[in-house]
């Protein structure tokens, strides 16, 4: 069953918490059902689970759907009564600026908003304990951030009090905040929306999901992550040089990717120039004839040079631990995979007698702070502009997304449920093995 054979009419409409009250003195346009907006071509399949809808067709139920993005004919917020606030949150990812930038255009130049918030330093500006004041945005305050990497705004990790948030939220008199995060964040979000909700105070929460590490669930890619995997390849570029420019020249690549290896194959099959990526997702042994060691090993005698790439979270079973330890947001921080691989593979070699020229490269950092690409920036508009069309429309506890190609509003509990990893049975996975020829260093 094609997902296109099914029409819209036989969708429902998905409940996204949409806000059952005006907000004051803005009644007018409001759908007297109070149930949001209800058009043909507002929703699309959930088409990610085939056998699902089958089933659901079988049986005669309603088919799940899931709104699409886009403006509404009808706003919920009064644009010259409303105020906007945008923080960002979490680690930094290219295209940050670009979204805090769209965000500002768009709420002052298409609905006509003139106080635009900008929270500094992530949940920490909204804990008044920490002092930050939130600056107010203007057009030519944004105008040419994306000419720059980081944000504008500052980030920061580590969990604040929900309640004193909203009150700072309340006190402030925002209308709309959109977070503009990662899993944490967006579970940090939810918090907020749902004490809005108990509150009834009309504050609607809109999520804009970021991360380098590209391990959302339910979207077809996050924002920043293409142009942190390009900035990968320049890594891997230098790396192959160092490794063909000496006899035995290893270039060994550790890129970041806490739990997944998004970036680190897709920077293997871009470049064409890596032999071993070792990510979180494929488990592998460094000892004995199927082992990292052997195989390099192997691959010098045949070529006389080789090129590994490892994501932080891989063989994380072989580096001795030290206590678990968690960074300020409650993320598990990884053993140094990097640093342990560049001296087993010294100590092997010299176990060997054999010279070996090793060049660690470790470029984590300036990765993923380096202004965004050209296709990342228009992602980061795209999502920026429907996460206003969907705040301005009254929407709340909800992500922008691009899913199945398609713009849409998704729950945000539903992104937060878990972390998006590279299928070692999967396409991605099945390229990086026949374009590196790697297969020996899988375990199992
Ligand atoms: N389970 C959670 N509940 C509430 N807030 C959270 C949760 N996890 C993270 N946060 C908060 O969200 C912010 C960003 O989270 P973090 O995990 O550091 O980055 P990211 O959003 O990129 O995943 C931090 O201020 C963090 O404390
Ligand atoms: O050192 P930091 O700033 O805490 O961040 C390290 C982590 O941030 C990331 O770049 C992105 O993580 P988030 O999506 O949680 O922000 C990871 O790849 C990496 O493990």
């Amino acid at each position: 069953m094609s997902h296109s054979t099914i029409s819209l009419e036989e969708l429902v409409i998905t409940n996204l918490g949409e806000k059952k009250f005006p907000s004051p003195g803005w009644q007018r346009n409001f759908s007297a059902d109070g149930t949001g907006w209800h058009t043909d071509g507002d929703r699309i399949l959930l088409c990610d689970h085939t056998a699902e809808l089958e089933a659901s067709l079988a049986k005669g139920e309603p088919l799940p759907s899931i709104e699409l993005a886009g403006p509404r004919k009808e706003i919920f917020f009064n644009p010259t009564q409303t105020c906007v606030a945008i923080v960002t949150c979490g680690g930094l990812c290219p295209g940050l600026n670009d979204v805090i930038r769209t965000i500002v255009m768009q709420s002052y130049y298409a609905y006509g908003v003139r106080r635009i918030l900008g929270i500094q330093y992530g949940y920490e500006g909204l804990d008044p304990a920490y002092g930050h004041r939130p600056l107010e945005l203007t057009p030519e305050m944004v105008m040419n951030l994306p000419y720059f990497g980081g944000t504008f705004l500052g980030s920061s990790r580590g969990r604040k009090d929900t309640k004193v948030m909203v009150n700072r939220l309340e006190a402030l008199g925002v209308n709309i905040l959109f977070v503009i995060g990662g899993d944490g964040s967006q579970r940090g979000a939810t918090d907020l929306f749902e004490e809005c909700q108990l509150r009834g105070n009309g504050i609607s929460i809109i999520g804009v999901p970021k991360t380098i590490d590209n391990d959302l669930m339910f979207m077809d890619r996050s924002f920043g992550y293409q142009t942190a995997f390009a900035a990968a390849c320049h890594a891997v570029t230098g790396a192959h040089a160092e490794a063909r420019g000496a006899r035995n020249g290893i270039g060994l690549v550790k890129l970041m990717g806490r739990d997944s290896g998004f970036i680190a194959c897709s920077a293997a099959l871009a470049t064409g120039e890596v032999n071993f990526v070792l990510i979180p997702e494929v488990d592998f042994d460094l000892e004995g004839e199927q082992g990292l060691l052997a195989a390099l090993d192997r691959r010098l005698e045949q070529r006389g040079h080789a090129v590994i790439v490892v994501a932080e979270g891989a063989g994380q079973d072989l580096v001795p631990a030290s206590q678990a330890r968690l960074d300020a947001s409650g993320n598990k921080l990884h053993e140094d995979i990097g640093v342990f691989l560049r001296d087993r593979i010294n100590g092997y070699f010299k176990s060997q007698d054999k010279e070996v020229t090793l060049k660690y490269i470790d470029p984590s950092y300036t990765i993923r702070s380096v202004p965004a690409a050209p296709e990342d920036r228009v992602f980061c508009l795209n999502l920026a502009r429907h996460a206003v069309h969907a705040g301005m429309a009254g929407k709340t506890g909800m992500v922008v997304a691009r899913w199945h190609q398609r713009f849409v509003h998704l729950p945000m509990k539903v992104v937060t449920r878990g972390r998006r990893k590279v299928d070692p049975h999967g396409d991605l996975w099945r390229s990086v093995v026949e374009a590196t020829g790697q297969p020996a260093v899988m375990k199992g």
